[in-house]
């Protein structure tokens, strides 16, 4: 069984006019596991999964995907990575068959394999009935399971989950949650970002937060409970990045507003 893992990133820095976004950043990532990658807002975590598609390249440090520094080679690898972004940009004119029979090709998939998955993709995901209406009519949910059945047509091994549940509804949300664990279990690699904590701690395997640069806790949710002597992954995120003043600042933003108001 090959041990290599599947994702390892070494000494990974990036700046962004003068500010360090990413600052010596060290982790390997195996074959099977979902991966919690989450953080404040502004934390670095898109930045990092653009810099592993190949988006960004004004990074310093190493990054190896599937055991090969992708800085070295073609773009062959990005053929077994699937990703859902957090705002997808989708073709409003093209129908929603059009759309994956092109990002299927673009895949190198053939139209009969196309042809055999989409129905039955579109069916779980409800878009059936609407495989053959514009995208430009269709509702942020719906947009949004028709990038996940894009990001996983072709059959990915590493996928890359920024957020996938935007504007899910709560069937929509167990079927994700469950496929996603199907994917794990099936040996694929789910990276997977989201501000969601409770189904972060329930779903990950591994969960690394990243907080001003650098990983600051990278373990099971277990393993982060033990050590920082908390009850939930908000209570050890909020711990970890420093923020104790959600009342104080919640308090302010009434009064504010309030405040304003009585002015007007
Ligand atoms: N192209 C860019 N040019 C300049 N600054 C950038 C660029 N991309 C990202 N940044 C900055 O890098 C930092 C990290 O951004 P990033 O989008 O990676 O954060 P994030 O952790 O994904 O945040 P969020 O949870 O809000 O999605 C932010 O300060 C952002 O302004």
């Amino acid at each position: 069984m090959n041990k290599e893992p599947i994702l390892e990133l070494s000494h990974l820095s990036i700046q962004f006019t003068g500010k360090q976004v990413l600052d010596s950043i060290n982790l390997k990532v195996n074959a099977g596991e979902i991966i919690g990658y989450i953080g404040p807002n502004g934390a670095g975590k898109s930045t990092t999964v653009k810099i592993i598609l190949g988006l960004l390249s004004s990074y310093k440090g190493e990054v190896k995907v599937f055991g090969e520094i992708i800085s070295d080679k073609s773009i062959d690898y990005k053929r077994k990575i699937g990703y859902v972004p957090e705002n997808g940009e989708l073709y409003d004119d093209l129908t929603a068959k059009e759309y994956i029979d092109f990002v299927g090709q673009m895949y190198g998939l053939t139209m009969e394999t196309i042809d055999k998955k989409l129905p039955v993709l579109f069916d779980e995901f409800d878009l059936y009935g609407v495989r053959n209406k514009r995208i430009g009519s269709f509702s942020k949910g719906m947009k949004q399971k028709l990038l996940i059945v894009a990001s996983l047509i072709h059959n990915p091994d590493l996928i890359f989950f920024d957020e996938p549940l935007n504007g899910l509804d709560a069937n929509s949300v167990m079927v994700i949650k469950d496929m996603m664990k199907k994917l794990r279990d099936a040996g694929k690699t789910i990276f997977y970002s989201s501000h969601i904590m409770d189904v972060v701690e329930k779903i990950s395997d591994r969960i690394i937060l990243l907080n001003q640069g650098n990983i600051v806790a990278d373990g099971s949710f277990e393993e982060l409970k033990a050590k920082n002597e908390e009850g939930s992954l908000e209570d050890i995120f909020n711990q970890l990045t420093g923020f104790d003043s959600h009342g104080e600042s919640a308090e302010n933003i009434v009064s504010v507003i309030q405040g304003v108001e009585a002015d007007v």
